[in-house]
């Protein structure tokens, strides 16, 4: 007997068709709504229960997901609170819309069916993405309420009538209509239920699965076991992140770790966040290992709103640098259902962000205080992280330059500090400027290294993908510091002292002898100079300028502009001839074709020094030499 027909009032002509049409790009997200709702209604009854204000028992409380293929229904079923039908009239007839001429116009920028829902209120009424009649089945908890049934065929006439229901609760059921007919199939319902309610503070159960229990002993004694159907709950209600910090053992959160992340590496170490004032928030991040390649690591934070799975796009709630941790955020405060701009506007998430930044250089400072024999183990896996974050993050580096670890070539590390302590007394220029060295690869670089360590000079190494951006970050941070690449000029000029000795050569030699080289060369690429260098480095030195490797190094990564003019330039190097070695007086005195010979060989040899001999002039010159012998 139908009690009551009516409209759902919302002054539009028929809204369904509309969320249909601008909900399509994520269906499934219906049933997180409706099973969310059913977690909603259960906890309100223990609540109540808590409170006093149930006197019953509320018994195992617990959401039931279940389909029937042959009648095309999914049922979400719950043992919650229920409803009066005075209750379905005003939460579920009157569409909790701010307006529906808002809406109307609303509706037309909207991108998601996020958007739309969380806006106006729209959970429920997400099931018509899927279903051609919803009915709702239900048994309000309060003493001699009566049961109720809504139905309603997607237009705006929905029937309200006397239900079928016995025991408290609600039953939703979905007449799934014929383009959606995939929620049928159990396997994707599984994998939604999987994606969004794992973690859901009350049991969710789909279907049964078999499980082996024990079963007494045998005649030999050993124990029999016997295959049993049990309730498939598909959720754990009390992930870690729920529980206290003290309660948790190393070994809960790397479990929880392997739960999340079923084939990844161990973490190095996890933060444990947990905060209720100014917003709230709790959460485990853990630190994976990162290696360089950090691309492939995003996406890896799950973002909940109260154990509700939202998305693992949180590129507005953590900072940039932090996306390349792995775990859980879960927050009430984060309005997770709004677009974009919205997120990127509003206060609290910028508090969170600022909060997990924080947090993250606390837990930093903290390990390398404690343990920094530990830390500089883990070095490899966080350095990078803490680089990217340093340069990315104006605060996090005012933090993290106590504990951001600069690492030599004899693989020692030291904090800028220690660092910089270290290298003042050989390192200054006259200028009073202090000079890092440093090179990307030493074993490529091996002559220069060799050299700058007979001066009692150290090199650094810089061979992180993002140590270019970082070596000039550093060098806008710290107060006269010049990096500079072990093989960016000859040592004396990467840092010049007031006392360099003069070489003895006159104009005259010194033009006669670029002329050679120039010939002998023959590259205009090569711009040849006389250099005052000590008398046993090596004869020539082939160096390219720091700031335009720089730049063009730059230009490789990506940058614009000015980055991509520096890209298209010619690779310029510069010769050193070393004026004060002993083969430049034989070179001066011998005849032209010999000159050419000597000036020859002594620029192969610095370019097969620096692996830079290649190809046609490496076969060349191998056999120029073996001709010698
Ligand atoms: N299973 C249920 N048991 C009891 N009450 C329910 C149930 N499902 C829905 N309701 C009632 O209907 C109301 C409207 O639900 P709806 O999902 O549209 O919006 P909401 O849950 O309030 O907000 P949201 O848009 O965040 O989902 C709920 O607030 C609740 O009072």
């Amino acid at each position: 007997m139908i009690q009551e027909k009516g409209t759902i009032s919302i002054n539009t002509e028929n809204i369904f068709p509309i969320i249909k049409k601008f909900l399509y790009s994520d269906h499934e997200i219906f049933l997180r709504e409706l099973v969310s709702n059913a977690v909603d209604a259960s906890q309100k009854l223990k609540r109540l229960a808590s409170l006093g204000h149930y006197a019953k028992e509320t018994g195992d409380l617990k959401v039931k997901v279940s389909v029937d293929a042959a009648a095309k229904t999914l049922t979400i079923s719950d043992n919650g609170i229920g409803m009066t039908a005075d209750e379905i009239k005003k939460y579920i007839n009157q569409v909790a819309f701010s307006g529906a001429t808002e809406f109307m116009e609303k509706f037309k920028e909207a991108k998601d069916a996020n958007e739309i829902i969380g806006r106006f209120g729209l959970g429920f009424y997400s099931a018509f993405m899927v279903a051609e009649k919803v009915e709702i089945q239900t048994l309000s908890y309060q003493d001699g309420a009566a049961p109720a049934k809504w139905t309603c065929d997607g237009s705006t006439e929905f029937e309200i009538s006397e239900g079928s229901r016995t025991e408290r609760g609600t039953d939703v059921i979905l007449y799934i209509n014929s383009e959606s007919e995939e929620f049928l199939e159990e396997s994707r319902i599984s994998s939604i239920l999987d994606k969004y309610a794992k973690f859901l503070p009350v049991s969710v159960q789909f279907g049964t699965k078999e499980e082996s229990v024990e079963d007494g002993v045998d005649e030999e004694g050993k124990t029999k076991y016997k295959t049993v159907t049990v309730d498939n709950i598909i959720n754990n209600t009390n992930p870690i992140w729920t529980k206290a910090p003290g309660d948790l053992k190393d070994e809960d959160y790397l479990d929880f770790y392997r739960e999340l992340y079923p084939f990844s590496e161990e973490p190095l170490f996890w933060i444990h966040l947990n905060v209720d004032y100014p917003f709230n928030l709790t959460g485990v991040l853990y630190f994976p290992k990162l290696k360089n390649d950090f691309e492939v690591q995003k996406n890896k934070i799950k973002l909940f709103s109260r154990q509700v799975f939202i998305t693992d796009e949180v590129k507005d709630i953590v900072p940039e640098f932090l996306l390349l941790l792995h775990g859980v955020i879960d927050s009430p405060d984060i309005p997770l259902n709004v677009s974009r701009s919205f997120l990127q506007a509003d206060s609290n998430v910028k508090k969170i962000n600022s909060y997990i930044s924080r947090k993250v250089a606390d837990k930093l400072s903290e390990l390398f205080k404690k343990d920094r024999k530990g830390y500089e183990e883990k070095w490899s896996d966080i350095g990078l992280f803490v680089k990217y974050g340093a340069i990315s993050d104006e605060k996090f580096y005012d933090k993290a330059k106590d504990f951001l670890l600069l690492t030599n070539t004899n693989n020692e590390h030291y904090t800028i500090e220690e660092y910089n302590a270290k290298v003042k007394d050989f390192q200054t220029d006259k200028d009073g400027n202090l000079v890092y060295l440093y090179t990307a690869d030493a074993e490529h670089h091996h002559s220069f290294v060799q050299a700058a360590t007979k001066k009692n000079y150290d090199v650094l190494l810089m061979n992180s993908p993002i140590d270019t951006h970082f070596i000039q970050h550093l060098e806008m941070k710290l107060n006269k510091t010049r990096m500079k690449r072990v093989d960016a000029d000859v040592l004396d000029k990467l840092i010049e002292k007031a006392d360099t000795e003069k070489h003895q050569l006159t104009e005259d030699e010194q033009t006669k002898l670029k002329a050679v080289f120039e010939k002998a060369i023959n590259n205009p690429a090569m711009k040849v100079e006389i250099e005052s260098l000590p008398a046993e480095a090596m004869p020539v030195t082939i160096t390219m300028e720091e700031w335009m490797r720089r730049m063009k190094e730059m230009s490789k990564m990506g940058g614009g502009g000015m980055m991509g003019f520096y890209g298209s330039m010619p690779d310029n190097y510069k010769v050193a001839v070393n004026a004060n070695h002993k083969i430049i007086s034989k070179l001066l005195a011998a005849d032209e074709a010999q000159q050419t010979a000597i000036a020859k060989q002594a620029f192969d040899l610095a370019l097969l020094a620096q692996g830079m001999l290649k190809g046609a002039d490496l076969t060349a010159f191998v056999e120029r030499n073996v001709e010698v012998i």
